[in-house]
């Protein structure tokens, strides 16, 4: 198909959606340039980059496929290798389009690629960029080529894709592998052949990742006309798996898997055979008809007595990965996630300190996940919120009897429902002195006496407590104990305010997406949320954007559903404004404490003392 100008192409386009000319371009194309003009309101004519996620986002976007992908990476790594020469650039996208893997080809063709965008973390949905060989085989669920001016929008004419979908281990749609040339003199017949190859290739993530999947079930492969079906077996002949062809060709659903329903329902095989050294068996179906030659593989904690010990590269996941999430790109965050990680399973007391908002509650769920007591209890209690009575029995416990108004059977308390697990006290700078006493003997003694106890009860706990209070001023100046005070910050971890975190750009984003998915935001809305101070921080933008998110008109957020009060100005706070100051003068210098005493016209030796002093967290 020759080559169109815009404006023909926008012509086209226009008739073809509006069934005013039967034009050479496919049916599945046709339908699709309808669906983005009619259903999705876009324009042909329109110019521009696709959405693209920052490094961070993508990491984020990555993690829930993170297993899927490292086991499709070596068929992935083999089908950029084979196109290299041919000049394809090859992607996977995960289902919204988003690229999450990308191999550029040679430096001939690269800069293009680069300068349009095709590469990790943009977005090719069909909604955002029109039919495009990634957003239309995703909307249809099948393999497509799109070749050239058979894009909706007519920037994206200079490229050809072919794209396969790519099915998870329960036949659920995972994502798409992509490929994509510039090269004017392939035709329309290469790119089919390319197409060929990738659905091929793809067919094979698919087998590598059901099998990764159920790597400790037995695994036959059963033939059938559209592409053998792999089933997941247990020990006792049960099915627990089932790929998207072998729940086509047997008629698997879930709720049969789910069952654990007799493989000999659906195929029949001399089981004895199966374990000979090949694994090739006749298969047959319940009623005895013939199915062919099918293979069955044994477990793979089987077959490592006889192979060298496979890595169970595959097993969970960093038990710090909440923590590195929530710690973001900030480096003093990182920091003490560090320090977290290199104490170990040591029962060390954490103290989180921090303004209201800033997750000090999450930061200590996420310290308990990360620690050996995380399938303990975790228990928290909140020591502003309640009078000393009350925080005295929750937290210590009593006997039946023990005073007017106890319950009946009297209260194990809070440290007790802890023991093997984690403690978290917030607010523990309202604390009652009294209370304060009788918590340093339980973390002393590592028992509770329950009050009107004979005898005290033995505890293991975790203690993480948490204050947006100066406890170390509060000591110094008799309002917290200061041996407790001690006792508590066996390491203290400050958590910025929104407003001085490196990564604030980063955070707006990601709760952007959180809070707001189907919105974008304007670029004032943008600006605005970039420049505010936040007094309630991820709280109160969380608020922000969710209540922008229900305001928000035709899926944009504008300054005008942003609901951010004035803040700060009637008290000015000399302390806190030069503490900001230091802090954006450091995240400018990217944490380059000489180049901000530069910027800020102070002698190095003034700023670091000022870091110290302010308590500031630096890179260095
Ligand atoms: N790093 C983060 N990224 C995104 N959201 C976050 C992050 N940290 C906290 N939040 C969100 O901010 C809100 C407040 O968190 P949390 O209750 O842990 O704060 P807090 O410091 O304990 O507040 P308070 O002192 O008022 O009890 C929650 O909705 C939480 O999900």
């Amino acid at each position: 198909m020759a080559s169109l100008s815009a404006s023909n192409h926008v012509a086209r386009v226009l008739s073809v959606a509006n069934q005013l000319a039967d034009v050479d371009a496919s049916s599945r194309i046709a339908d699709s340039w309808r669906r983005c003009l009619i259903g999705h309101k876009l324009d042909p004519a329109r110019q521009g980059p696709p959405q693209t996620l920052t490094e961070a986002e993508v990491r984020h976007v990555a993690e829930p496929m993170e297993q899927l992908i490292r086991l499709a990476t070596p068929e992935l790594e083999d089908l950029a290798r084979v196109l290299r020469e041919a000049g394809y650039c090859v992607n996977l996208a995960d289902p919204s389009a988003t690229m999450l893997w990308s191999r550029l080809p040679g430096p001939a063709d690269t800069e293009i690629f680069m300068r349009w965008k095709v590469y990790t973390g943009s977005n090719f949905s069909e909604a955002f960029e029109g039919t495009n060989g990634l957003g239309t085989a995703l909307a249809e669920r099948k393999p497509i080529l799109v070749h050239r001016d058979e894009h909706f929008r007519a920037q994206w004419h200079m490229f050809s894709c072919a794209v396969a979908p790519l099915f998870d281990q329960a036949g659920r749609l995972a994502g798409a592998v992509n490929i994509t040339s510039c090269r004017e003199d392939l035709g329309r017949m290469a790119h089919q052949l390319a197409l060929a190859v990738t659905m091929e290739a793809t067919r094979r993530m698919e087998g590598a990742i059901f099998r990764g999947h159920f790597r400790n079930a037995w695994i036959a492969t059963v033939p059938g006309d559209g592409g053998s079906g792999l089933l997941a077996y247990d020990d006792d002949r049960r099915i627990v798996g089932a790929c998207r062809s072998a729940r086509a060709l047997l008629g698997l659903t879930d709720g049969l898997i789910a069952s654990g329903i007799d493989l000999s329902r659906y195929v029949k095989f001399d089981h004895h055979a199966a374990r000979g050294a090949d694994g090739v068996v006749e298969l047959r179906r319940a009623d005895g008809s013939g199915l062919g030659q099918g293979h069955v593989a044994p477990p793979l904690r089987a077959r490592s007595s006889v192979r060298p010990h496979a890595p169970r590269r595959d097993e969970p996941v960093d038990r710090f990965d909440a923590l590195h999430r929530l710690a973001g790109r900030d480096p003093g965050l990182i920091r003490s996630v560090k320090r977290l990680r290199s104490i170990g399973d040591h029962n060390l007391p954490v103290l989180l300190h921090g303004e209201t908002g800033v997750g000090k509650d999450v930061f200590a769920r996420a310290i308990h996940a990360a620690s050996n007591r995380a399938r303990s209890n975790y228990v928290a209690l909140n020591c502003a919120a309640m009078p000393e009575s009350l925080i005295d029995a929750e937290l210590f416990g009593y006997e039946a009897g023990a005073f007017t108004g106890a319950r009946r059977d009297g209260s194990k308390g809070l440290i007790v429902q802890a023991d093997g697990g984690t403690l978290f006290l917030d607010e523990i700078g309202d604390m009652p002195i009294a209370l304060q006493t009788r918590l340093l003997r339980v973390l002393e003694n590592r028992e509770v006496w329950p009050l009107g106890a004979l005898k005290p009860v033995a505890v293991d706990i975790r203690l993480i407590s948490a204050t947006h209070r100066d406890l170390g001023r509060m000591a110094e100046e008799g309002g917290f104990r200061a041996d407790l005070y001690f006792r508590l910050r066996g390491l203290e971890v400050r958590l910025p305010a929104l407003r001085e975190r490196a990564d604030r750009d980063d955070v707006i984003r990601q709760i952007a997406r959180e809070e707001a998915p189907t919105c974008r935001l304007s670029d004032q809305a943008w600006s605005q949320l970039a420049a505010y101070s936040y007094p309630g921080n991820m709280r109160q933008l969380r608020h922000v954007l969710r209540l922008a998110g229900c305001t928000a008109e035709n899926g944009v957020i504008t300054d005008a559903d942003l609901d951010l009060p004035p803040f700060g100005k009637a008290e000015p706070d000399l302390e806190a404004a030069e503490r900001a100051t230091i802090v954006e003068a450091l995240r400018k210098h990217g944490g380059r404490v000489t180049e901000a005493a530069r910027a800020l016209k102070l002698s190095r030796a003034t700023l670091y003392r000022k870091i110290k002093l302010l308590k500031i967290e630096t890179a260095q």
